[in-house]
């Protein structure tokens, strides 16, 4: 002890959450109680918070209201603008103050936020911050945030042009997953969510890859009404929430979740709304297997499944930025601010299974973007061998 120090204190507390995650059809028919079991029917001035999607106002909003009405509780519901360009603090406050006006309280009516991932992580992060966090529940009605978010413990608020910068962990104490509100999800938007099962597939499952490359097409023609929506899905949620549970406070930096999030997140920040983030996502998968592809880890026949797989669905092969190596190599170091120090970056090995690296050089960033390209330009069919290594 140093003469100055008088006395110390350590305080050591764990944080333990429970959180249900339910899979359901039809959640706004009068039938189904899931977004009724939180609804305290004991008072009858309580009102029920809902906080919609804009986007979905003439699809969802009278349901919404029929749904509650049906069982005599008042829904107020709040349109909240959302696209990856309303992910901001603004958009947070409009929030908190619809929290404010309804009288949110700790444990009763928790506001149930329906929409895009961009509204769930606003209205999960406005309710970790309002009245140092309320409980809330959350129904995603994209591919993307049924998939991926759904199980997510984060929130988050993109700031000062970079993305998640401000976000809590604080997840919903429920989440609804109905794949039938997809029917109404535009196709570019049902092709994003595509990104990242195909992030899901990459780095633990090939069987969930085979899936999506012998029938994404019709998976995304048909809304994910067609089999083998319903194992896709579950295989791709069942893979996210393995990887969470076990390192839900991320206090192991290498996770492999954050497969195609390393170089991907600044060049997706700087086009906002041009590349959508599963684009965004996919791209970074298929650059980084070249890469693997590069070092002799990953087969040219991997390489092209994956290239030919993201061409029949839909997504993106490439983005000018990507070609970009001071942009890239920003994208690393940023990515190293973000992981404490190290790199991390998940390189696939084989479909299906994953491992780390700590650096990438200069000379292998050219050699990825010059095999990239040709494997783009011919969507997935030409991939020239690799240069030796010097
Ligand atoms: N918290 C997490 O762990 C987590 C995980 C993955 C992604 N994310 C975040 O999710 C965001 C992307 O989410 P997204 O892809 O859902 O985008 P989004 O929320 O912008 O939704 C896409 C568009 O579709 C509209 N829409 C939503 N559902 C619809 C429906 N059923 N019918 C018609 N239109 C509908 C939305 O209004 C929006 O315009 C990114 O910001 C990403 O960082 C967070
Ligand atoms: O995009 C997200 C979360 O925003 C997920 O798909 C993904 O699995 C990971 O959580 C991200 O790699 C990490 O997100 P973040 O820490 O950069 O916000
Ligand atoms: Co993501």
């Amino acid at each position: 002890m140093s003469p100055a120090t008088q006395n110390t204190l350590d305080i050591e507390a764990e944080l333990q959450v429970k959180y249900h995650v339910a899979i359901t059809r039809d959640v706004f028919s009068p039938d189904n109680p899931l977004l009724l079991e939180t609804v305290d029917r004991s008072d009858p001035a309580a009102k029920q918070l809902v906080i919609l999607d804009a986007a979905l106002s003439t699809v969802l909003r009278e349901r919404v209201e029929a749904y509650f009405a049906a069982h005599d509780v008042t829904a107020e519901v709040i349109e909240v603008d959302s696209g990856e360009i309303n992910k901001n603090l603004d958009t947070c406050l409009s929030i908190v103050d619809a929290l404010e006006r309804s009288g949110a309280r700790r444990q009763s009516n928790p506001p149930i936020a329906i929409g895009g991932n961009v509204l769930i992580d606003v209205a999960g992060f406005s309710a970790s911050i309002y009245r140092r966090g309320i409980p809330w529940v959350r129904v995603p009605t994209t591919l993307l945030g049924m998939i991926d978010g759904s199980v997510s413990a984060k929130t988050a608020v993109n700031h000062q042009g970079n993305r998640n910068r401000l976000g809590t962990f604080h997840p919903a104490m429920r989440t609804v997953v109905d794949t039938g509100l997809l029917a109404s999800l535009p196709r570019r938007h049902l092709v994003n969510g595509c990104g990242e099962i195909l992030k899901m597939a990459m780095i633990k499952d090939s069987r969930l890859f085979s899936l999506l490359e012998e029938h994404g097409p019709e998976l995304v023609a048909s809304h994910f009404r067609t089999e083998p929506a319903e194992e896709v899905v579950t295989r791709a949620i069942d893979g996210m929430q393995s990887e969470l549970r076990q390192n839900l406070w991320e206090k192991d930096l290498r996770r492999i979740v954050d497969y195609g999030h390393t170089f991907s997140p600044p060049i997706e920040m700087a086009v906002v709304p041009e590349l959508l983030h599963g684009e965004a996502v996919a791209i970074d998968c298929l650059f980084t297997a070249v890469l693997s592809y590069v070092r002799g880890r990953l087969s040219g026949t991997d390489v092209r499944r994956v290239a030919r797989t993201m061409h029949r669905v839909g997504l993106p092969l490439d983005h000018p930025l990507f070609y970009d190596i001071g942009m890239l190599e920003r994208a690393m170091e940023e990515a190293r601010l973000h992981r404490d120090g190290s790199l991390n970056l998940p390189v696939v090995q084989e479909i299906g299974s994953c491992a780390f690296t700590q650096e990438v050089t200069r000379e292998e960033l050219h050699q990825v973007t010059a095999l990239l390209k040709e494997l783009a330009q011919s969507a997935g069919e030409n991939l020239p061998a690799p240069a030796p290594q010097r």
